[in-house]
């Protein structure tokens, strides 16, 4: 599969703050690929060089083999971008917006398809400013897809949406890379990357802590897997902490958490049936995406399943 994107080696500070500390990567044509990292992590700095909206200290970058800062002009007709804060005037209409951006491409799509696509049919009328977040959100997509590009860049898809306002533009985001479109996205949801994403990159602190597809990124978490059960009898901890599966040992009143691989399962059941103790209430956790980033970059990502942000997500 050809790169439409690749980025090496990329530099990039604000004065005395570095924002990206040698990231690369490379994006493989028809994949939606997530930037996942916490805040100030480099996400939107290194997008925004891809996008050839900030020069590079350092490192090099080829979208569909353009350089950004110098094939500008060329690769803005076959690059859409979603711009995090990309407010419009106040009294330009959706429509008005839709069919201004239209006029800048050699191959727009119908304004009126991508309006319905994305549930603002109703709102062809309404000026920017009497849209609703959510509606302005969807806006901000529509403008992103309104030149028919080749890859879309997606910063914060859908933030600010409510749940089936963000799985109504997850199935739209599945349509349009099944056009072939490949797809960069910046987000802070897991539901969202492990949904959507084919890979991601985890940046934390300007580089590049991991890239994997979201499954891989969890079966990396070798001690990720909890057996969580309340022993008939009481036992020694060390009868289960011996074994080479385990990992770990934990009591939670009169519950016990085992953390091990993934064979640990098998490696304990057997030992406690050996022994004459039943495993009441026997739940297996699997890691969670949300996991592997936690183990990956130390912090929380801010957003639980599906929830919103938390402060200080931009
Ligand atoms: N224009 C700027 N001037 C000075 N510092 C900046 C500027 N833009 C970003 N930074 C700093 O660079 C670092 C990386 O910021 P960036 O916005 O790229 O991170 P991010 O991962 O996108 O964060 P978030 O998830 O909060 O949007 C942060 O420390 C930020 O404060």
């Amino acid at each position: 599969m050809p790169a439409v994107i690749e980025v090496r080696h990329l530099h990039k500070g604000y004065g005395s703050t570095v924002a990206v500390d040698d990231v690369s990567f490379t994006v493989q044509q028809g994949e939606i690929f997530g930037i996942l990292g916490p805040n100030g992590a480099g996400k939107t700095t290194t997008v925004e060089c891809v996008e050839g909206l900030r020069t590079a200290d350092r490192g090099e970058i080829s979208v569909l083999g353009l350089d950004p800062r110098r094939d500008r002009a060329e690769l803005t007709q076959r690059l859409g971008v979603q711009l995090q804060d990309g407010r419009l005037p106040e009294r330009l209409t959706a429509g008005e917006a839709l069919r201004l951006y239209a006029s800048f491409y050699r191959r727009p799509a119908d304004p009126g398809d991508l309006m319905d696509a994305l549930g603002l049919a109703g709102k062809r009328r309404t000026p920017y400013a009497k849209l609703s977040g959510g509606q302005q959100q969807r806006l901000s997509i529509a403008l992103a897809l309104i030149g028919n590009p080749e890859v879309a860049v997606l910063d914060e898809l859908t933030t600010g949406l409510d749940p089936q306002a963000r799985r109504d533009t997850w199935s739209l985001i599945q349509d349009v890379r099944s056009r072939g479109v490949t797809i960069m996205l910046v987000t802070h949801f897991m539901e969202e990357a492990e949904r959507l994403c084919d890979r991601v990159a985890v940046i934390d602190r300007g580089r590049v802590v991991a890239v994997d597809s979201p499954a891989g990124l969890t079966e990396r978490l070798r001690d990720g897997r909890r057996i969580r059960f309340r022993p008939s009898v009481p036992f020694e901890d060390a009868l289960l902490t011996g074994l080479p599966d385990v990992i770990g040992l934990a009591r939670s009143g009169d519950h016990v958490v085992v953390t091990g691989t993934a064979d640990a399962l098998t490696a304990v059941t057997s030992v406690l049936a050996r022994n004459g103790i039943v495993a009441q209430h026997l739940r297996v956790e699997q890691p969670s995406l949300e996991d592997a980033f936690v183990a990956l970059t130390g912090s929380h990502s801010g957003a639980g399943p599906g929830g919103a942000p938390g402060a200080g997500a931009t």
